[in-house]
């Protein structure tokens, strides 16, 4: 008989955006693109779109556990990550249950600011994934600015983002990338350092584009899904790195904003040139 579990499943612990193209919705799209089964525990519900977040609100802690209990008792998540965890309370919720469960590889995002400025985590917040949270992550992905915030200062150089990627791996990361996608810069540089000290940049060129919502939900829910696969590490992030290039290449004509990627993009190059 075939194992009742067997299909791939992968887990995302973050804030819904009524939108459609970031939070829970941008991950849950990229994870069905990527080929795994992806399952949610929500954290916090936005009022968002294109233009903006108009409000949110966090979910009681309570609630929060009971849906990693019902994830738990029936599901095999083989890959797991965080986005929107809202303030502190809300991190150290994610953190007890993700000590408590074995949902695999857990691929924190330290969602901090939205494109449209609103603050989607507090300072106190903050704190809690520099000083707890971060200790349990298998890759983190901050932005630049994230990675700013977490190291205590600027980033001024591409030798600047590999000695931050160092600083963050000292904070308790095993594998660190730095995203490189805030700027105007012809090229986009992301750098990546792994648990066993190698390091690598992925350089793209920009694509000059404000419809830029969602991208680091992309990548990291990309990586997350082929890490669910088995992938190794390396090969994750750059499979992440195409995946999320050819999304934000392929624009598709949503929202008044920053709006949405296209997440069939990767699947389906080309198949988008007339719309
Ligand atoms: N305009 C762009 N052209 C090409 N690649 C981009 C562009 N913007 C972002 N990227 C790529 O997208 C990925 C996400 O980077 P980014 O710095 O935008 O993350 P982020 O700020 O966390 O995203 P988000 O704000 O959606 O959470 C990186 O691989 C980055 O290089
Ligand atoms: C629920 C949720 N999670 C994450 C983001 C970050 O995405 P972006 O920086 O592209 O606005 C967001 N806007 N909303």
């Amino acid at each position: 008989m075939n194992d009742v579990n067997s299909f791939p499943q992968a887990l995302t612990i973050a804030g819904t955006d009524s939108g459609g193209g970031a939070g829970i919705m941008a991950d849950m799209k990229t994870m069905q693109e990527c080929g795994v089964f992806s399952t949610a525990v929500v954290v916090a519900v936005t009022a968002q779109n294109t233009i903006g977040v108009q409000n949110f609100q966090a979910i009681s802690p309570k609630l929060i556990s009971e849906q990693f209990a019902s994830l738990n008792d029936d599901f095999k998540i083989k890959a797991c990550k965080t986005g929107m965890l809202a303030d502190a309370e809300h991190v150290e919720v994610v953190y007890d249950n993700l000590k408590k469960y074995d949902f695999g590889p857990f691929v924190l995002d330290p969602v901090m600011i939205a494109k449209g400025g609103s603050q989607l985590l507090s300072d106190e917040g903050i704190d809690a994934i520099k000083n707890k949270l971060i200790k349990l992550a298998t890759l983190v992905t901050p932005n630049m600015p994230e990675a700013e915030r977490l190291i205590g200062s600027k980033i001024e150089s591409q030798s600047g983002m590999l000695v931050a990627a160092k600083k963050i791996q000292d904070l308790g990361a095993k594998n660190v990338l730095i995203k490189g996608g805030h700027g105007d810069s012809e090229m986009v540089r992301d750098v990546v350092l792994l648990e066993n000290g190698e390091s690598f940049k992925m350089s793209s060129k920009r694509v000059h584009t404000i419809r830029t919502h969602g991208t680091g939900d992309t990548i990291s829910s990309a990586i997350v899904s082929r890490l669910a696969l088995g992938d190794d590490m390396k090969s994750a992030i750059l499979y992440g790195k195409d995946f999320v290039e050819a999304a934000i290449k392929n624009t598709i004509q949503v929202g008044h904003g920053h709006g949405p990627l296209n997440h069939w993009a990767y699947n389906a190059e080309g198949a988008f040139d007339e719309i």
